[in-house]
C-alpha cells in the first residue's frame, strides 16, 4: 500500500478523469466530499454543467467517525468492491455498479445514484416507497442464494470463503453487536434515564446465552456472501427502484444476519416514528413499516425457495423439503439478529437518524426504551415465532 495517499477533491477529479469511464473526461471539473457514513471518503464528481456524473469512494486508514486512534484496514475497499461486484452479477437491478477498483489507493469508482435517495432519510420523513420492501427481499434472495452451497461447487465455495475472509470488519461487528451492549463498555451511549434497563441486559442469563449463540453462528456459519451491513442507510431508493451500496462488511456468514439487519432497521424506524412525526402520520407510518417487514420476509422466502427448486446443484441439498427446513433456521436467526441490531443501535455506539432526529428528549428516551425492549423480546423469542404474522403480533404486543 506504499502508493496510498488520502485524496483531496482535486485528486478525486483527476482520478475520475482517468478511471471514471465517462465519454468526455475533460468535462469533469469539480468534486464534493459527501461522505456521511462512519468510515470512508465519498466524492461526487461534477462536470462543467454542474451535473454529477460518477462517484469516487476511498477508504481511510482509520475509522472516519472516530479518527486516527482507531486504525482500520484499507483492504475493506477491496472487500466492498468485490462484494458489490459479486452481488451485481446476481442482482444487477438492486446493486450499485462498481466500474473500477484500485488496491494501491483503496479507491473504487461507481455509478452515481444521485437520482435516488438514502432510504433511512426518507423513512424518517415519513416518505413511503411501496416497492422498496419487496425489492429488498428480492436483493437478499438473489445475492444470498447464488453465493450459497445450494449453488456453488464445494471447491468454489471454499475458495470464495477464503477470498472474502474479512477479519477486521467482522471484529467490529462482533464487538459492536454482540459484546458492547451486554457489558459496561466505554463505547456504549444511551440516555442516563435508561441505565436500569441497560444494566438489566448485562445480567440477563437467558439473553446473554441467546446472544452468545448468535455471535457463535456469526463466527462459524459460512452460509453465503453477506452484504454484512444492509441497514436503511446502505440502501438507495427512488420510484420503483432500490440499490444496495456500502458492502465493506461483506463476508461468508449466516444468511439471517443480513435479513435480520434489514428487518431491524425497519423496526428501529417503527420505534422512532412516534417521536419523528405527528401522532396520526406516525401511526400510519408504523403500519406501513410492519407491512414492509412482512413484505421483505415473504419476498425473500418465496424467491429463495423458488430459486432452490429451480437451481440447486448439490444433490443432497436438492432433496424435497430441505430448502424449507433450512429457511426455518434462517427465520429464527433473522429474528435474533434483528433483535441485536435494535439493541446495538440504541445502547451501543452507532446511533441512527431514526432516534437521533427526535427533538423532544423525553420522547426520544421513550422511543429508545421501546426499541431496546423490543430487541430483547425478539432475541429471547427467536426460536419460538412461528411465522411473520406471529412476529408482527409480538411487535404489536411489545407496544
Ligand atoms: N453511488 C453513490 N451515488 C450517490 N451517492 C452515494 C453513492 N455512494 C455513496 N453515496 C453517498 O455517500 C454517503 C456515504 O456512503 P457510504 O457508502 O454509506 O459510506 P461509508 O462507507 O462511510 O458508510 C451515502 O450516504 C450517500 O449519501
Ligand atoms: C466503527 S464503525 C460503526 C458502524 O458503522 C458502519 O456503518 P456505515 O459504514 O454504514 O456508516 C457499521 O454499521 C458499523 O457497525
Amino acid at each position: 500500500m506504499s502508493q496510498y495517499r488520502t485524496f483531496t477533491a482535486a485528486d478525486a477529479v483527476e482520478y475520475a478523469r482517468e478511471f471514471g469511464g465517462v465519454d468526455d473526461p475533460a468535462s469533469l471539473s469539480e468534486a464534493q466530499e459527501i461522505g456521511d457514513g462512519n468510515l470512508n471518503l465519498v466524492f461526487k464528481i461534477f462536470d462543467r454543467q454542474g451535473k454529477s456524473r460518477v462517484i469516487v469512494k476511498q477508504a481511510l486508514p482509520y475509522v472516519r467517525c472516530v479518527g486516527e486512534s482507531w486504525p482500520l484496514t484499507l483492504d475493506r475497499a477491496r472487500l466492498e468492491a468485490e462484494t458489490l461486484t459479486e452481488h451485481y452479477k446476481y442482482c444487477p437491478q438492486h446493486t450499485v455498479k462498481v466500474t473500477h477498483y484500485d488496491p494501491q489507493l483503496a479507491v473504487m469508482v461507481m455509478e452515481d445514484l444521485s437520482s435516488h435517495r438514502i432510504w433511512r432519510g426518507e423513512l424518517v420523513k415519513g416518505a413511503y416507497y411501496p416497492q422498496a420492501a419487496a425489492q429488498l427481499g428480492e436483493y437478499l434472495a438473489q445475492t444470498l442464494f447464488h453465493t450459497s452451497d445450494f449453488v456453488l461447487h464445494p471447491h468454489q465455495k471454499k475458495a470464495e470463503v477464503a477470498r472474502f475472509i474479512n477479519p477486521e470488519m467482522c471484529e467490529i461487528t462482533e464487538d459492536l453487536f454482540f459484546n458492547d451492549p451486554y457489558t459496561d463498555h466505554a463505547r456504549n451511549n444511551y440516555p442516563q434515564a435508561l441505565e436500569p434497563l441497560a444494566a438489566s441486559l448485562r445480567t440477563d442469563d437467558a439473553l446473554k446465552i441467546a446472544v452468545a449463540g448468535l455471535k457463535h453462528r456469526f463466527f462459524a456459519h459460512a452460509e453465503a456472501l453477506l452484504h454484512g451491513d444492509i441497514h436503511s442507510g446502505s440502501v438507495f431508493v427512488a420510484d420503483n427502484s432500490l440499490k444496495a451500496i456500502d458492502a465493506e462488511f461483506g463476508y461468508f456468514g449466516p444468511i439471517g444476519f443480513d435479513v435480520g439487519t434489514a428487518l431491524g432497521n425497519l423496526l428501529i424506524n417503527y420505534c422512532g416514528l412516534p417521536g419523528l412525526l405527528p401522532p396520526r402520520e406516525a401511526a400510519e407510518g408504523r403500519e406501513l413499516r410492519l407491512n414492509d417487514v412482512r413484505e421483505v420476509w415473504n419476498t425473500f422466502a418465496a424467491r429463495f425457495l423458488a430459486l432452490a427448486e429451480a437451481k440447486t446443484s448439490d444433490v443432497a441439498l436438492a432433496y424435497p423439503g430441505y430448502a424449507q427446513a433450512f429457511l426455518r433456521k434462517v427465520w429464527a436467526d433473522t429474528i435474533g439478529y434483528c433483535g441485536t441490531e435494535l439493541i446495538r443501535r440504541t445502547v451501543g455506539m452507532s446511533h441512527v437518524a431514526d432516534m437521533k432526529l427526535i427533538k423532544d428528549e423525553a420522547m426520544r428516551t421513550e422511543c429508545i426504551r421501546s426499541c431496546i425492549t423490543l430487541g430483547r423480546t425478539l432475541i429471547l423469542a427467536a426460536d419460538h415465532v412461528e411465522d411473520v404474522d406471529a412476529l408482527i403480533a409480538r411487535i404489536r404486543q411489545a407496544g
